[in-house]
């Protein structure tokens, strides 16, 4: 079963919209959420947790409506926003409190583990706690119900090399559970590459690709040379050009073009950057 489906999503602000998004997330995965600033990440995370009402289109968790069975729903998910989500005279033991009433499966001891891990302190409120501690406090609070699906929006943003890895590495052990899964907003696409296993693109409020990760990094290829050597690739293969004084780089498919190429393996942010400035989108 699925997780996540969105399908045909269509979201209109004044000036704005997300337009016929549609995405899968199947049980045991992680997907990343990629995409430029304003590209349309939180308005469709909004959408999907009925934060926002969309205009159009079918929107399913595990299977269902939220509208359906919202609190059932809700309890099996666990989300982390790029801003502060809660009060700010409120501190970690206080929020406690209040998150023990909220949820069923609400677990005080693994909670003030995960606290404690992350150095988080218990009294301070959250206007005192400094943006990386407010962003592990919010993780502790996804966690702590045992949710089966995170829908984290840049979670990772604000933090230092260190405590981003135990966070990635709290995820991955959160998927040994093969039922769980992630959708995960991020501009750090290193972050992605390490623990994604599919990579959706949006680019101006438009799905660019959903694809499983390992496909993309080895479908695409980066070619380095000149322009006359890039006249030998079939125009089709190219997928963007980037031309600088003496050089000229170019995303190709790789089972289109000549063994005759060295070709490099991309990064999941070259892939981003050659389709959006590369002339690869229409
Ligand atoms: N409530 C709103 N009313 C009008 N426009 C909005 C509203 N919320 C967001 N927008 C616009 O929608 C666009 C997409 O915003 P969104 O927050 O979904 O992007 P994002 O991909 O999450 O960006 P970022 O990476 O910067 O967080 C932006 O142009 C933003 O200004």
């Amino acid at each position: 079963m699925n997780s996540i489906e969105v399908k045909g999503l269509s979201k209109k602000y004044k000036e704005f919209q997300i337009e016929d998004v549609s995405l899968t997330l199947p049980r045991g995965v992680i997907m990343g959420f990629i995409g430029e600033n304003g590209a349309g990440k939180t308005t469709t995370i909004k959408c999907i947790l009925n934060l926002l009402q969309n205009d159009t289109g079918e929107i399913r968790l595990f299977g269902k409506k939220l509208e359906e069975a919202e609190i059932e729903i809700k309890e099996e998910i666990g989300v982390v926003f790029d801003d502060i989500l809660f009060p700010e005279p409120l501190n970690p033991t206080k929020i406690n409190h209040f998150m023990k009433k909220l949820y069923k499966n609400w677990d005080v001891s693994y909670y003030f583990e995960l606290l404690e891990k992350f150095h988080v302190p218990l009294k301070k409120t959250m206007k005192e706690l400094s943006r990386g501690m407010r962003m592990k406090l919010s993780i502790a609070v996804a966690l702590a119900h045992h949710p089966k699906l995170l829908i984290l929006d840049e979670p990772t943003s604000g933090l230092d090399p260190i405590v981003r890895d135990e966070i990635l590495e709290l995820f991955q052990d959160f998927m040994q559970d093969e039922s769980h899964s992630i959708l995960f907003s991020s501009h750090i696409t290193t972050d992605l590459e390490k623990i994604a296993d599919y990579i959706t693109f949006i680019h101006e409020g438009k799905i660019q690709f959903s694809e499983e990760k390992d496909y993309l990094l080895e479908e695409y290829a980066i070619f380095r040379g000149d322009d006359q050597e890039l006249k030998a690739i079939p125009p089709t293969a190219i997928k963007g050009i980037r031309r600088n004084a003496y050089s000229v780089e170019a995303l190709v498919k790789r089972s289109e073009v000549n063994t005759i190429f060295s070709l490099e393996k991309p990064t999941i942010e070259e892939v981003m950057l050659f389709t959006v400035k590369g002339g690869a989108l229409k």
